[in-house]
């Protein structure tokens, strides 16, 4: 018999094993319960209640009680279920629009700016990456940055936050009704800006909170700080009142960092980074909630020198300061992956797809290596998948890695093209991606992975109680243009 028909008959054999292991409980409790019934009918109704008169109550009582208690035992040390109430993103300023002839003309212009040494040469390369980058012509910079040359200031920098990060919080509260006052616990993430006071501060003054509200403003953190936030707000809501309600907000401020070098590494991010941001509003209620928050997995690499220097803000030779990305990002990035789903594949894969794991592992370590590691298919725990648009190399490499098709990886890719590498709030602008193209639907599984400096790999899984009713969001005047082409190379 060929392989390649062997391998057929092995895919038509695959979903009776997965119907067999992942019901194996149902499969093996079956006959038993068949077999109990016939011998019962076999020993007849006179016999049933002699045997069950000769039980001493003492044993009655124990067959009562041992599982009554190890049920309320399990209710009471459960971690509380935390949901999802809703969430609503930056809606960007057409004003803010940055189309490359744009930027690129922008650019050309600051290589005339006293003290920059951002040069010609450092513009081609930058027209390079740009046609390569999956980026849009819609995508946004902050307004500081359309100054030449670019304000990098604190007040800009503040302007920038407080335009983000009030525009979703204001869309947020209109959305839930919830009132600021009801807010008992706030995270924030920000990598690269972290003034004083910080943006819990700004957000408490501006909308008058309460002064008992827990926060924490978490910087440095890299792009997948906002998965850690939600981690952040589920540990404070486990001890906090029942109902109580944490806002997140996730976002990044590009002012400050607008780099005027020629470093080629620090200069991809001016390519890549654009204006986002988030806000998330979490509670122990049900009442009103669109998900459930299943599992949050973090995963850090930073203990290895290449991953912790991967993604690095340092001074250049010339002392301009910037974020340096390393060409081994996506390496690193893959490898981080492995350590992200070898945590969260136990928890959230079916049994089938364990036990093939298990069992390739197995062979390999009994057979020397010679067996390729089976990747698990996700595709069995999730419906949708919102990964980090980081760059269109990222979203390529997890694409590969996870075997995922185009559809899957629709919603990163989109966001790229539309809003850019908007870091820690990219998740939630895919995620309002399929929501807007009607695609979420109730008890669909949701997995958000976010990659940053670090170097780190977090995930979250979501299940969908209640999708969006209308595509009202960031996407809401440009979903009827979306899916686009996203050529290799951008043709002129
Ligand atoms: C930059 C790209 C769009 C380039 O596209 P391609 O892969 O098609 O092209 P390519 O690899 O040939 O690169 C084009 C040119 O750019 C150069 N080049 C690419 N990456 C570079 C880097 N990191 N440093 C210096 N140069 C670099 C190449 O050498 C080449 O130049 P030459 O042709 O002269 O050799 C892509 O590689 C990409 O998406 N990379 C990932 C971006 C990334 O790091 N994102 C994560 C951001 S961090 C983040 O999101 C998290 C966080 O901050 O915490």
């Amino acid at each position: 018999m060929s392989s390649s028909s062997s391998s057929a008959q092995l895919k038509r054999l695959k979903p009776l094993y997965q119907h067999v292991v992942n019901n194996f409980l149902v499969v093996m409790a079956a006959p038993l319960a068949v077999a109990t019934i016939v011998n019962a009918a076999r020993v007849g109704p006179d016999e049933l209640l002699r045997m069950a008169r000769a039980l001493r109550p003492v044993h009655v009582f124990l067959a009562a009680f041992v599982p009554a208690a190890a049920a309320t035992l399990y209710l009471m040390l459960r971690p509380r279920p935390v949901y999802l109430v809703d969430y609503a993103c930056f809606r960007t300023k057409p004003n803010c629009r940055v189309p490359f002839a744009t930027f690129l003309e922008h650019a050309k212009l600051v290589t005339y700016v006293e003290g920059a040494s951002i040069d010609e040469r450092s513009v081609r390369f930058m027209t390079r990456l740009l046609e390569r980058s999956g980026l849009g012509e819609e995508t946004c910079l902050p307004p500081a940055h359309h100054f030449i040359p670019p304000y990098r200031n604190l007040e800009a920098s503040r302007a920038e936050v407080e335009v983000v990060i009030f525009n979703a919080i204001d869309d947020l509260l209109a959305k839930t009704g919830i009132s600021p006052a009801a807010i008992d616990i706030l995270v924030v993430n920000c990598s690269l800006f972290a003034p004083i006071p910080s943006f819990t501060d700004m957000i408490i003054n501006k909308y008058k909170m309460r002064s008992d509200i827990r926060n924490v403003h978490l910087s440095g953190m890299g792009c997948s700080a906002g998965l850690i936030s939600v981690g952040l707000a589920r540990n404070f809501l486990q001890v906090a009142p029942h109902g109580a309600h944490a806002l997140v907000v996730s976002t990044e401020t590009i002012t400050p960092n607008y780099y005027v070098g020629k470093e080629r590494a620090m200069l991809l991010p001016n390519c890549l980074f654009r204006m986002g941001g988030a806000a998330v509003l979490l509670s122990t209620s049900r009442a009103k909630a669109r998900f459930r928050l299943s599992r949050v997995v973090r995963t850090l690499t930073g203990a290895q020198d290449s991953a912790y220097r991967c993604v690095f803000q340092e001074e250049d030779s010339e002392g301009h300061r910037g974020i340096n990305l390393s060409k081994d990002l996506m390496t690193i990035a893959g490898d981080s992956l492995k350590a992200n789903i070898t945590a969260i594949g136990p928890l959230v894969l079916p049994a089938s797809e364990q036990l093939l794991f298990a069992l390739s592992f197995i062979a390999r370590r009994v057979l020397n290596r010679r067996v390729k590691p089976y990747l698990p298919d996700f595709r069995m725990a999730f419906e949708h998948f919102c990964i980090h648009a980081g760059g269109r190399a990222v979203i390529d490499e997890l694409q590969r890695s996870l075997g995922l098709s185009d559809e899957h990886v629709e919603a990163s890719r989109m966001a790229l093209h539309r809003f850019g590498n908007t870091s820690s709030s990219s998740v939630w602008y895919e995620l309002a991606y399929i929501e807007a193209k009607g695609r979420m639907r109730p008890g669909d599984r949701v997995w958000m992975i976010g990659f940053g400096s670090g170097f780190k790999c977090n995930s979250a899984a979501w299940e969908c109680i209640s999708p969006a009713r209308n595509a009202d969001g960031p996407w809401a005047d440009s979903i009827c243009r979306y899916p686009v082409d996203i050529p290799e190379v951008l043709k002129h």
